[in-house]
């Protein structure tokens, strides 16, 4: 038996309009125009308190001055947050059918997002797909987060593997950092919220396109179920 971790935005879901509409409900309440996807996506990755910052600090607020709330105006970005989780937020071709034949062969599934973790299984339990996963791991679930390797270490210990038994799939150099760290392969997704540079200064093992070329790759290492 082989662990297999996906990440979860821009690998399993295209959430990029609901993470857009999130940040924009949130700044309105601070009074801030609307920004678009090409500002926001490279925001996303390392967290929602990051990607509130980041917004923050584009419409001209420091995150961390002295009078400013963080935490008061991260309680409302929350908010926002459920209530734009799944408007169009999309499942990427492919996720469906593959964790289907992954499952199928014998390999156990996890997800190890920096999504907040109360978003993680209603966003998967909406594409139909939450019951694929043996286990679900958000980016505040654990002290640490992507890109430190422990959450993928988490798993690998939850599932009894040794890291060397697992794999990584996802679309940004966190992914392929967390994962290096961990000692485990790792499959990077061309399209996802990564730029392309990103996988030129952090190669994972493998580029795919879609997740339909997953087993390939897996059959071809040594994690076989
Ligand atoms: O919420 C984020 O920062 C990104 O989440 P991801 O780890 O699923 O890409
Ligand atoms: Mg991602």
């Amino acid at each position: 038996m082989a662990l297999i971790i996906f990440d979860l935005d821009g690998t399993l879901v295209d959430s990029r309009p609901d993470l857009v509409r999130t940040v924009n409900a949130a700044m309105s309440e601070h009074g801030f125009a609307s920004v678009g996807p090409e500002l926001v996506t490279p925001w996303v990755g390392r967290g929602s308190r990051v990607l509130l910052a980041a917004a923050l600090r584009h419409h001209g607020v420091d995150p961390q001055a002295p009078g400013f709330d963080f935490e008061a105006a991260f309680e409302r970005f929350l908010y926002h947050y459920g209530q734009n989780l799944t408007i169009d937020t999309t499942l990427y071709p492919d996720v469906s059918e593959t964790l289907a034949q992954l499952g199928e062969q014998g390999y156990e599934l996890a997800v190890c997002t920096n999504k907040p973790e109360r978003f993680v299984a209603p966003l998967l339990q909406h594409f139909g797909i939450r019951d694929r996963f043996g286990a679900l791991l958000g980016g505040d679930s654990l002290p640490q987060r992507k890109p430190d390797p422990e959450p993928l270490l988490h798993l690998a210990r939850h599932f009894g593997e040794r890291p060397e038994r697992c794999a990584m799939v996802g679309d940004s150099r966190h992914d392929v950092e967390a994962a290096r760290g961990a000692g485990m392969p790792v499959a990077g997704l061309r399209g996802g919220y990564g730029s392309a540079e990103e996988f030129e200064l952090h190669p994972p093992d493998v580029l795919i396109d879609t997740l339909a070329e997953l087993p390939a790759w897996l059959s071809r290492i040594t994690i076989a179920a």
